[in-house]
């Protein structure tokens, strides 16, 4: 029987954790709100200037809906503009407000974030913008020209820290046995034993895909057995997400109730994208603008304007569109009050009716589809689902997947994921309070939990962790440390890299227990299905481009804020001029060779060398893809290069000497990996670190590049 945890001392440390990383994050914002112009910060991509408001409307739950469009001031008259390029994405926090006036005194422009009214992007058109706002009675500016910005994210954590909060307040009596289960309070009850056994029923299952292989077959026998809990184990390639919709369809036929959920609403789409293919019946809740348009038919907001009782909210949704129109003709105050409380009126029926509909479709549905967070909304309240199922849930923070385990009534978990790729990012990891936190939750179990949730250890093999150590421990990580692999099934055969480029994290993370199916392990960039020369370079699975010898010095940059980063950092981060020599040269031989720009990705772990290498290579080479190695994760390509960028005499390798990280950079390719690096450097980070490099060194094509050479022959290329 594991150690069990104490449920209220969980969801408080819970509590710290996520307020430390609230706070993180709206620090970062508010360093760069205040310490930028709003000319600056719409340059670094986070506002956008000289708007008017070019209509208003009413949205789902009865919203008001404000349309952006440039100031036809600014633009020309009768033109339509387009919005300068941007940062902003549909579902970013946003303020709208008047802009100040070039003369403005600078404290003023810089006060501008907190004046002004907030909502949300709904969806983002070339020449126009729509936000929700999050007040009702909110009065948007009107006057003059406006300026958007984005604000940080408190949404998520709000949600989060709601849930935590109702965590601890339970008492022991309303633990369920399936909760004391995920708290280690109970084991998970046992197999049938003749799961393994032919004439076990679920050995006869009929399936609906007759491709699945042997381990796939296994994870969904293992996860239809299982009475709580079922974690399965999806290596790079490997057909997570294939296996999950099998098992969706193996649960539907037992005429189960299921609720399927992964952190972002992509992981979702894709799932009902796949489903949809098989002809079931669903529902996906969600924000139809931050839907994909293929699934936009199952979504709530679709079904509820299809259904017969749609008609009855169309009507008040028309009425309340007139209203708010006529708000903006008058200017008598004492009118356009009367227009808010008709307005405040018709929103309530509005809700009323809009609830009674879409109640009745959700209570309809054998499955329902939802990001994490999404499940939390007043719509699945209550409701009993006989399974919760979470793709991609190695990527999700752990309160993250409790906003439906709370919420809904469920008794069975399946999570699908891998905890050797890169955890959900966390801002505050090394914040006071952070540590704080996780000194405290340390000194409560009184013992060292090993190395598993800093990301230095393969989890199956250390000593349990202590539940809530950090926020980078997901729900994945603390079951497998609370019950052992006993309640995993891992999927081994991989459709993505050649076998050598398999070979590597196949033996150093996962037990050698890879295998690249017949359809991969051979091919190369040479039998791509258009013409590719054979080459030295379309011939190789993996070359290593070796610098060592200190002529390709990294350099530390100050980052400035930039464009299409991800989150909005500041700060120091490394770069490599040689390298993304390099870099180039070799894209330019794999192009010249035949191979498509589009077909090849170049990653990074530093921020400032993606910057550097996007603008080498993006004009050089339309259609390459350039960036971090954090954000493509979960993508592959025909060819990827790694620039490794550090390379310093103290051997210094900062954060790529986390393995998850390098795991995700090495498995991304199908046909050729190429890593530039500077093995002297790179081999003192870390015993996996020098164990890449001597697999580098024995079995890619070594080479080993010239300083003189390379600008010389990079003046030539592109
Ligand atoms: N049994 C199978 N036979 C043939 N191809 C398969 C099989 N299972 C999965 N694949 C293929 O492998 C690829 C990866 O599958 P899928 O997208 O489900 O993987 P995933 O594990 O969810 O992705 P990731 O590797 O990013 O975690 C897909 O192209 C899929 O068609």
């Amino acid at each position: 029987m594991p150690k069990p945890t104490d449920i209220p001392s969980f969801a408080a440390t819970q509590l710290t954790l996520l307020d430390a990383e609230l706070q993180a994050e709206l620090a970062e914002t508010n360093a760069l709100l205040s310490s930028h112009t709003p000319a600056a910060l719409s340059r670094a991509g986070l506002a956008i200037l000289n708007l008017n408001v070019s209509s208003i409307r009413t949205g789902l739950g009865g919203k008001t809906v404000v349309e952006l469009g440039l100031d036809p001031a600014v633009v020309g008259k009768g033109d339509k503009a387009d919005i300068p390029e941007h940062g902003i994405r549909v579902g970013d926090i946003v303020a709208v407000q008047d802009q100040p006036a070039g003369s403005a005194k600078k404290s003023e422009k810089r006060d501008l974030a907190k004046k002004g009214v907030e909502g949300v992007v709904l969806r983002l058109r070339r020449e126009n913008i729509e936000i929700i706002l999050d007040k009702e009675d909110a009065d948007v500016p009107s006057g003059g020209k406006l300026w958007l910005v984005k604000l940080a994210n408190d949404i998520t954590y709000k949600r989060m820290n709601q849930t935590m909060g109702n965590l601890k307040k339970l008492s022991d009596q309303d633990y369920t046995p399936f909760m004391r289960v995920l708290f280690g309070q109970g084991s998970p009850s046992p197999l049938p034993s003749d799961l393994n056994d032919p004439s076990n029923p679920l050995h006869k299952l009929e399936w609906n895909d007759p491709s699945l292989n042997d381990s796939q077959q296994e994870a969904i026998r293992f996860a239809l057995a299982s009475r709580e809990i079922a974690l399965i184990h999806g290596p790079p390639g490997t057909g997570k997400t294939h296996t999950l919709i099998e098992l969706i369809l193996q649960l539907l036929k037992q005429k189960l109730r299921l609720l399927v959920c992964g952190p972002s609403n992509i992981s979702v789409d894709n799932i009902v994208e796949r489903l949809a293919s098989h002809k079931v019946s669903m529902i996906r809740l969600g924000h139809p603008a931050r839907l994909l348009p293929s699934v936009l038919n199952h979504s709530l907001d679709v079904l509820t304007r299809t259904s017969e009782a749609a008609a009855l909210v169309q009507d008040i949704r028309k009425e309340m569109d007139d209203k708010q129109a006529s708000i903006r003709k008058t200017r008598n105050a004492k009118e356009r009050r009367q227009v808010y409380t008709d307005l405040k009126e018709l929103r309530k029926e509005f809700r009323e009716r809009e609830r009674g509909c879409v109640d009745n479709l959700i209570r309809g549905s054998k499955v329902v589809l939802a990001t994490l967070h999404g499940a939390g909304g007043f719509h699945l309240k209550g409701q009993e689902f006989d399974v919760v199922i979470v793709d991609e849930a190695s990527q999700a923070l752990e309160a993250q997947c409790w906003v439906p385990l709370l919420w809904v009534k469920a008794s069975k978990l399946v999570l699908a994921g891998d905890h050797l790729q890169l955890p959900p990012t966390i801002k505050s990891l090394n914040s006071k309070e952070a540590k704080a936190a996780k000194k405290a939750t340390e000194k409560k179990d009184g013992k060292d939990h090993g190395a598993a949730s800093n990301g230095d250890g393969n989890i199956d093999a250390v000593k349990p962790v202590a539940p809530s150590m950090t926020l980078e421990t997901t729900l994945f990580d603390r079951l497998l440390a609370l019950h052992g692999p006993c309640i995993k099934r891992m999927l081994t055969t991989q459709y993505r890299m050649h076998e050598n480029i398999m070979q590597f994290p196949s033996a150093e993370l996962y037990d050698s227990k890879l295998i690249a199916a017949d359809a991969v392990k051979h091919r190369l960039l040479k039998d791509l299905p258009y013409k590719v020369e054979d080459t030295d370079d379309t011939r190789e699975p993996i070359v290593f481009l070796d610098t060592q010898g200190g002529d390709f010095p990294e350099k530390t940059e100050d980052e400035g804020i930039k464009k299409g980063s991800k989150g909005m950092s500041l700060g120091d981060s490394k770069s490599n001029e040689g390298e993304a020599a390099l870099v180039k040269l070799h894209v330019n031989q794999l192009t010249e060779a035949g191979v498509k720009a589009e077909d090849i990705a170049v990653v990074t772990p530093y921020n400032a060398q993606v910057a550097l290498l996007s603008g080498m290579l993006k004009e050089a080479y339309p259609g390459i893809e350039v960036g971090s190695v954090d954000g493509f994760q979960g993508r592959e390509k025909e060819a990827v290069m790694v620039s490794l960028v550090r390379s310093n005499a103290d051997g210094e390798v900062g954060f790529l000497g986390e393995k998850r990280r390098l795991n995700v950079a090495m498995t991304r390719p199908k046909r050729h990996l190429c890593v530039v690096g500077d093995s002297e450097t790179v081999g003192r980070g870390s015993q996996f670190l020098k164990a890449w490099m001597d697999f580098l060194e024995e079995h890619a094509d070594l080479r080993y590049p010239n300083i003189s050479d390379t600008y010389a022959d990079e003046a030539g290329a592109g």
